[in-house]
């Protein structure tokens, strides 16, 4: 017998996911096909993802995301920013929240309202690691990755890489259009050198306030904002001189504003819009 979920909508300056309420109920679907058929663009209903939200005894819920090509990654800034927008337009949790990730217990906070709900959320995304361990890769774990190399079809891409509990590659130089970080940005997430695979940003400095950079996510592709991107490469400009602890970003989808507090330990903080889309039902088959 198909079995049919209800699912919203929603987005953090364009990274758009499906919102599944697993706090009660169930039996659930297995997350990862689920993810990968709801998520397609053509045949399914549309996203970078899914976003599943499960109870917590420690915090206010546990968010879990899927990316859409079924793999389960262990953050998501722009679905934070989201799943704090969801809970408080709802009467779930008030303005301060406590929400438990793959990344450990993350501090979303609603800085503005408009008619009772949430438009602009600041997140403590906890602080950045800089070590091989850290992002899964090869080599020795306790050194840092700030300068790693690979070659794709000729051509030598310099790597400053960092955690956010997820990980990421950035490429500091001029800003890649779209079809050449495809390109490169798919042989570089699965590149041997990241077992895990990885999350690849292309970066310009423009001034040490301010970055443009463009997305290509592991499991997701081109995106039009990452937020735990976001906050990598604050980590890794900040960290190797290139900006100061405060950034204005923009990305595909807009802009975000990062802050990293007491580096280099400290944590980094992203404030951003998060926007409902829509609410729908999708019927799954339970015999996949
Ligand atoms: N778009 C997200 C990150 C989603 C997960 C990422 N693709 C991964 O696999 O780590 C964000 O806003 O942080």
């Amino acid at each position: 017998m198909p079995r049919t979920y209800h699912f919203t909508k929603l987005h953090g300056l364009g990274n758009d996911y499906l919102y599944f309420d697993a706090r009660e109920g169930g039996p659930w679907p297995d997350w990862s096909a689920f993810a990968r058929a709801i998520s397609d663009r053509h045949f399914g209903v549309g996203a970078d993802g899914i976003i599943v939200i499960e109870p917590s005894t420690t915090a206010e819920v546990r968010m879990r995301i899927f990316n859409a090509d079924g793999s389960e990654s262990e953050m998501c800034g722009n679905g934070l920013r989201a799943l704090a927008k969801w809970l408080y337009d709802r009467g779930w949790a008030g303005t301060r929240q406590l929400i438990e990730t793959g990344a450990g217990l993350l501090e979303p906070e609603i800085v503005e309202t408009e008619g009772g709900k949430a438009t602009r959320i600041r997140v403590n995304m906890g602080p950045p690691r800089f070590r091989r361990r850290d992002i899964g890769m090869l080599g020795d774990p306790d050194a840092e990755a700030l300068d790693e190399a690979v070659t794709v079809d000729g051509r030598r891409f310099s790597l400053t890489c960092a955690s956010m509990g997820n990980p990421h590659a950035m490429i500091f130089g001029p800003m890649m259009d779209e079809a050449t970080l495809a390109h490169y940005g798919s042989r570089i997430e699965t590149d041997p050198l990241f077992p895990r695979r990885v999350n690849v940003h292309s970066v310009e400095v423009l001034d040490p306030g301010h970055i443009r950079m463009r997305h290509w996510e592991r499991g997701a592709g081109l995106t039009l904002a990452c937020g735990t991107g976001v906050a990598a490469t604050l980590a890794a400009a900040h960290y190797t001189g290139r900006t100061g602890p405060r950034v204005e970003v923009e990305v595909p989808g807009g802009i975000l504003e990062a802050e990293w507090e007491n580096p280099p330990t400290g944590p980094i903080y992203l404030t951003g819009p998060a926007v409902e889309v829509f609410s729908g039902t999708y019927e799954w088959p339970d015999d996949v």
